[in-house]
């Protein structure tokens, strides 16, 4: 992959084209003005629900908050994306408006009980001149879910800016949203019934997440590909300029999303029996607005005793690598039982 010079890196406001450095804080309050107004309302309707509900924490006390749930993977434990992302929101709290998140490195101990909320406890590990650090435990029922150790940089640009090559794809319009696809599987006229129904559960589950694959899957037609994968994705809803570090929060909520299935992609011949994030690690590179396309590129370098190392970048539309991701999984499987053909 080639590299190439970019400009701006880690700059301080969410929009990608305006200089302004708006205030960088995590109020997640109703825009200014009266909140009860037609257009204050239908802005908070307009509003992400991950800004209006998922990444809204409620303060019990310093250093500890409380989140809820929106939505719950099948698995019916805690989707890993959530707890990283209500994480960092805890983490960002406590960090001052010139310091932005650069990076964070999370251990999954637990499964997340949907059952009852999440409380965030955050351990201020030290404020340096340009550094500072947060630690986080996720708990429920009295013992951590998660770790996550998150850093925050004040601005510091330098000379040395390099990246590689954003991938060429077709632009999102070009391409149907996953509810698109699967409403198109669903006009087949013969569609056998269990398929139907599958599909359905697909449709009815709320993610507040968009997500448009570069190359679709051929449907129901499992062939082996190599452990790469391609998706636009934005956050549901809107979220605006200005906030950059609830963009990170969004983006860590993102990246965990389809991300270890790329690992299962060359064995169509087996299934998933257990699968769940162990770690996940993110590194923040530049500004992005995660309420706009932003091209996913996921890969899977290495798999083995029942794990699977799995590794992403998310590009903003003009090419400038937003932020990195990487994350280990525990991939037990079975074999893919098909309907004899005699
Ligand atoms: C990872 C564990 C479970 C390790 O904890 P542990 O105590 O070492 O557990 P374990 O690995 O020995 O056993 C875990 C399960 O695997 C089974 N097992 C054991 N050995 C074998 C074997 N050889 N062959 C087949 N099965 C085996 C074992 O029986 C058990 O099944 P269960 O009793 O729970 O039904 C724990 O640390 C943990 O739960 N951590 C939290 C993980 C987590 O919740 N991550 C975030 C959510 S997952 C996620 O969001 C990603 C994904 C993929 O779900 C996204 C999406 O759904 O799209």
């Amino acid at each position: 992959m080639a590299e190439r010079k970019v400009g701006d890196i880690c700059g301080s406001s969410a929009s990608t084209t305006s200089d302004d450095h708006p205030k960088d804080t995590l109020d997640l309050k109703p825009e200014d003005g009266d909140p009860e107004s037609p257009e204050a309302q239908k802005d908070q309707d307009l509003k992400s629900v991950l800004v209006t509900s998922v990444l809204n924490l409620e303060e019990i006390d310093v250093d500890l908050y409380r989140g809820t749930h929106h939505w719950v993977p099948r698995t019916q434990r805690l989707f890993g994306g959530q707890i990283i992302g209500q994480a960092l929101v805890a983490a960002a709290k406590s960090v001052g408006d010139n310091l932005y998140a650069h990076s964070l490195h999370c251990y999954f101990v637990r499964a997340g009980d949907p059952k009852v909320p999440v409380l965030y406890q955050v351990d201020r590990i030290r404020d340096g001149r340009s550094f500072t650090v947060r630690s986080v435990r996720a708990i429920q029922h009295g013992q951590p879910i998660l770790i996550c150790q998150a850093s925050f940089q004040m601005l510091q640009p330098s000379p040395l800016q390099h990246q590689f090559t954003m991938p060429a794809v077709p632009p999102p319009e070009d391409l149907l949203t996953a509810e698109e696809l699967i409403r198109l599987y669903l006009s087949k006229p013969d569609l056998a019934e269990k398929y139907k129904l599958g599909l359905n559960k697909l449709l009815a589950i709320e993610v507040p997440i968009e997500i448009k694959p570069v190359n679709p899957p051929v449907f129901y037609k499992v062939t082996a590909s190599e452990p790469k994968n391609l998706f636009w994705v934005r956050a549901r809803g809107y979220i605006g300029e200005g906030n950059m570090k609830l963009h990170c929060c969004v983006a860590a909520y993102v990246s965990d999303f389809a991300l270890l299935g790329t690992a299962l992609l060359p064995y169509p011949g087996y299934r998933a029996q257990f699968a769940a994030s162990l770690d996940h690690a993110m590194w923040f590179h530049s500004t992005f607005r995660s309420d706009e396309w932003m091209l996913y590129e996921c890969e899977s370098p290495w798999a083995g005793g029942s794990r699977g190392l799995v590794q992403g970048r998310l590009w903003r539309r003009d090419g400038v690598l937003a932020a990195s991701c990487s994350q280990e999984g525990v991939l037990r499987v079975k074999p893919v039982t098909r309907p004899s053909k005699l």
